[in-house]
């Protein structure tokens, strides 16, 4: 097991958003449209089925390349041997799910301020989610936005990988990518889209168009 991931579209579902096609269905048609990161977020299902659910998607990513985190549950992740945790401020700390998780899983960590990336520079994990980014219905709870001029002083105080999540579209991953960030995390823009692949493989166009440009000297 690597820790290396690649953020460029990264999925994470949503029961209630996919409960038309399924959790299944719907990552496997962000993986065929290029995601090669899925996190799983359970916030009401009972253990049990977090636990078969998990099972289930890292038996459908093997051989694809794509790699499975589980939110908030380090005790989810080491059943169904998933490649790692997303924990936040208010979750199980970073360095004790990295001793529960061993050295070999991919860990992330919210930040939601600069004072929280500061601090987390001392904690082993593989990147930041830059939470959120953009204030989005499909979370309530979160601190407030980030901003393209706060993800521009993150990234000027990191050299962590970012991952941008809440809000983001096809039409504003690029300036997303421009102001510093590695990748960015969906939850509606693939679970609600009409097509997955489709809507996968859009924001990969966005997020690779922007590497594409020509860079204008400063
Ligand atoms: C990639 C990524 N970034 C941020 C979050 C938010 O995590 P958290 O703040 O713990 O909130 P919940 O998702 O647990 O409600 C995330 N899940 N993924
Ligand atoms: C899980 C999470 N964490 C911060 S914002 C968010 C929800 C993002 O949802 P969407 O991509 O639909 O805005
Ligand atoms: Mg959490």
């Amino acid at each position: 097991m690597s820790r290396e991931c690649d953020l460029r579209v990264y999925l994470v579902t949503d029961p209630r958003l996919c409960a038309a096609r399924g959790i299944l269905e719907t990552v496997q048609q962000a993986v065929a449209g290029g995601s090669r990161l899925i996190q799983l977020r359970e916030k009401q299902t009972s253990t049990r089925e977090f636990v078969e659910l998990s099972r289930a998607v890292m038996a459908a990513l093997r051989g694809t390349g794509a790699k499975c985190i589980i939110n908030d549950r380090v005790d989810v992740a080491l059943a169904c041997k998933a490649d790692g945790v997303h924990v936040g401020q208010s979750d199980m700390h970073p360095s004790d799910a990295r001793a529960l998780l061993g050295s070999n899983a991919i860990l992330g960590l919210s930040v939601e301020t600069l004072e929280q990336a500061r601090e987390a520079e001392a904690f082993d994990v593989d990147y930041y989610g830059v939470s959120p980014v953009f204030s989005t219905p499909t979370k309530l709870d979160t601190a407030p936005p980030w901003g393209l001029g706060g993800l521009r002083n993150l990234r000027a105080s990191t050299s962590r990988p970012l991952v941008a999540i809440g809000g983001v579209t096809a039409a504003n991953a690029a300036e997303l990518i421009q102001a510093g960030a590695d990748g960015v995390a969906v939850v509606s823009a693939i679970c609600s889209a009409s097509d997955p692949r489709l809507a996968t493989k859009q924001l990969l166009g966005a997020v690779e168009d922007w590497g594409r440009r020509p860079q204008t000297p400063a």
